[in-house]
């Protein structure tokens, strides 16, 4: 982040994208499921995955590239999570899809965030996207659990 303003807020068609997320532990899985409804496909590059997301390779919902991070993984990418428990590695891919104007989130560190990754309530077409600037993720959860609670109110009222 360069100052202070805030990061504004864009819905973008994912659905032609190619999302590459490397890593398959707590944090990868916890975004994977939140792309899933908004996405056509997704790779996850890792070694080890969580069973979750075996699952979900299983039934062809993404994509398992069963190998340690290689930046051929990221080449043609649109989208990359860095999401490994390995610092220098978040740090190279950061560094690959800064200089391939690639845009990426270093979830290990958000001075590395092209974009933060959101906390979102969806229901039906309604779709919220909710940061604390990258300054405070839990309040950025209590916010998308209160706000979950408002949809799902006002949702009875669109039938
Ligand atoms: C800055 C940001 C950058 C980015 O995009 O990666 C970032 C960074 C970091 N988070 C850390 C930890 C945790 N983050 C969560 C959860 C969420 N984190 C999310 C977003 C962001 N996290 C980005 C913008 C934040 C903002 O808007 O201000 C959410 C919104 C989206 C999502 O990740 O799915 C989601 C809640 C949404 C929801 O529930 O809907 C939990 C689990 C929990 O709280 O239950 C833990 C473990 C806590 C624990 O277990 O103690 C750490 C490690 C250091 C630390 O522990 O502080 C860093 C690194 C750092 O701060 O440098
Ligand atoms: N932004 C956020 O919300 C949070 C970020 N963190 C940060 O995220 C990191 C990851 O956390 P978790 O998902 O809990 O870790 P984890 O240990 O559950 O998962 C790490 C994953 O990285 C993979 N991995 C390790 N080296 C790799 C390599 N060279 N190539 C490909 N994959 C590789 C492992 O196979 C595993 O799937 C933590 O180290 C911490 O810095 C931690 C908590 C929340």
């Amino acid at each position: 982040m360069k100052q202070e303003s805030s990061y504004f807020p864009v819905f973008i068609d994912l659905s032609d994208k190619k999302i590459v997320v490397v890593g398959g532990g707590t944090i990868a899985c916890r975004r994977i499921k939140t792309l899933l409804p908004f996405v056509e496909c997704l790779t996850v590059a890792a070694p080890v995955i969580l069973p979750e997301l075996q699952e979900l390779a299983l039934s062809k919902r993404i994509c398992w590239v069963q190998e340690r991070y290689r930046r051929e993984q990221i080449l043609d990418a649109d989208l990359v999570l860095a999401c490994t428990d390995d610092e220098q590695i978040n740090d190279e891919i950061y560094s690959v899809c800064r200089c391939l104007g690639i845009m990426v989130n270093v979830c290990s560190d958000r001075r590395k965030c092209d974009f933060y990754f959101p906390g979102i309530v969806k229901k039906e077409d309604v779709v919220v996207g909710i940061t604390a600037n990258g300054k405070d993720h839990k309040r950025a959860k209590e916010v998308r659990e209160k706000i979950e609670d408002l949809l799902e109110e006002e949702q009875k009222k669109w039938k």
